[in-house]
């Protein structure tokens, strides 16, 4: 597949760079459609582009797309309109190279995590029997499992559950790794453990894309990421990127509060805004060491200083106009 140019009204960073290499991509997509029996369009004109190496965060309400378009690229759902390339490779040559989780694999209760994997290794027509036991070895020592290999799975925590369906689907060398909301109901403990994995893997090379409806969980996991609302690409990019273009804000703690917004002002910093002991007002490119000397010089009793960026819930309601609705 060439590489996709961006269109006039395309969404904000939705194509590579012109002349990029498709080959740095891991995931692209052209307007990728589906639209279900019954006229739901699930998935409308997705134009993605996933670098490689990146942990890319497909981000959106319930609803908005997001299993569809996974279900879409691992062949699973057939696309209505527009077409993809995984690893830059013909599906059936690409899977082999992807691993992923989209329904929680069915795990036997009774059974060892390691004997689990065993059956899920079986099961794989492209792996090679005679070297089963190391990869099995491979994927639990990976995701941190080693020791509780020989334990029964239904003793497994959330987190170690949510591991072994990974542990699954890195049974072979995979370049790209894809999770379908591998952190949805896990305890805060597990998210922890989940988290920390995904970027073990990316480090480790192997491109991770992974959906989500938690904003800062993104923010937390990944490089990138793509903002879908109700089947349509709002925006993509670096997380940086996304940011960049709202405001960076400084916030001020104070019980000179009306001082304080005189010393902003006459910084000439712009949007000054007082509210009991907090004054905040646009960063506009100062350096915060420099609002601190004046606020000092000034005689004003700094409690707290600090810079606020704009988070991804931010950008999404800079470019929807709407908050962002976990319940789709
Ligand atoms: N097989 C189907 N037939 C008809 N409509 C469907 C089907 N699968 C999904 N949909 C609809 O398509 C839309 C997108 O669903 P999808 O599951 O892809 O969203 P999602 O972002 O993954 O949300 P969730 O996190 O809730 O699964 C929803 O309105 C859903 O009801």
């Amino acid at each position: 597949m060439t590489a996709v140019t961006q269109e006039a009204g395309a969404p904000f960073g939705a194509a590579p760079p012109p002349g990029a290499d498709p080959g740095e991509s891991a995931i692209v997509t052209h307007g990728l459609t589906k639209r279900f029996r019954g006229g739901q369009v699930a998935v409308d004109a997705l134009d993605l582009a996933v670098p490689r190496g990146s942990v890319f965060g497909f981000l959106g309400p319930n609803g908005s797309g997001k299993t569809t378009t996974i279900r879409m690229l691992l062949g699973l759902v057939a696309p209505t309109a527009g077409d993809y390339s995984v690893l830059d490779l013909p599906l059936a040559q690409a899977l082999p190279r992807v691993g992923a989780v989209v329904e929680g694999p069915a795990f036997y209760p009774y059974l060892s995590g390691e004997a689990n994997l065993r059956r899920f290794d079986a099961a794989d027509p492209t792996a090679r029997g005679g070297t089963a036991a190391r990869r099995i070895a491979e994927a639990l020592e990976r995701v941190g499992l080693s020791a509780a290999a020989g334990k029964r799975y239904r003793n497994y925590s959330l987190g170690m559950r949510q591991r072994l369906a990974i542990a699954a689907a890195l049974l072979g060398p995979r370049e790209l790794l894809i999770l379908d909301e591998p952190t949805n109901g896990l305890d805060p403990q597990g998210t922890r453990e989940v988290r920390s994995l995904v970027k073990e893997i990316a480090a480790d090379g192997t491109t991770v894309f992974v959906s989500s409806h938690l904003l800062a969980e993104v923010e937390q996991m990944c490089t990138h990421a793509a903002i879908m609302r109700t089947g349509r690409l709002v925006a993509q990019g670096t997380i940086a990127s996304l940011r960049s273009g709202l405001v960076v804000r400084v916030r001020v703690e104070t019980p000179d509060a009306a001082d304080a917004a005189r010393v902003l002002g006459t910084l000439g910093l712009p949007d000054v805004r007082r509210s009991g002991a907090e004054v905040t007002a646009e960063l506009d490119g100062r350096v915060p060491e420099q609002i601190n000397a004046a606020l000092v010089g000034e005689g004003v009793a700094v409690r707290g200083l600090a810079v606020v960026r704009p988070s991804l819930e931010d950008v999404f309601v800079g470019l929807t106009g709407e908050g962002f609705d976990v319940g789709g």
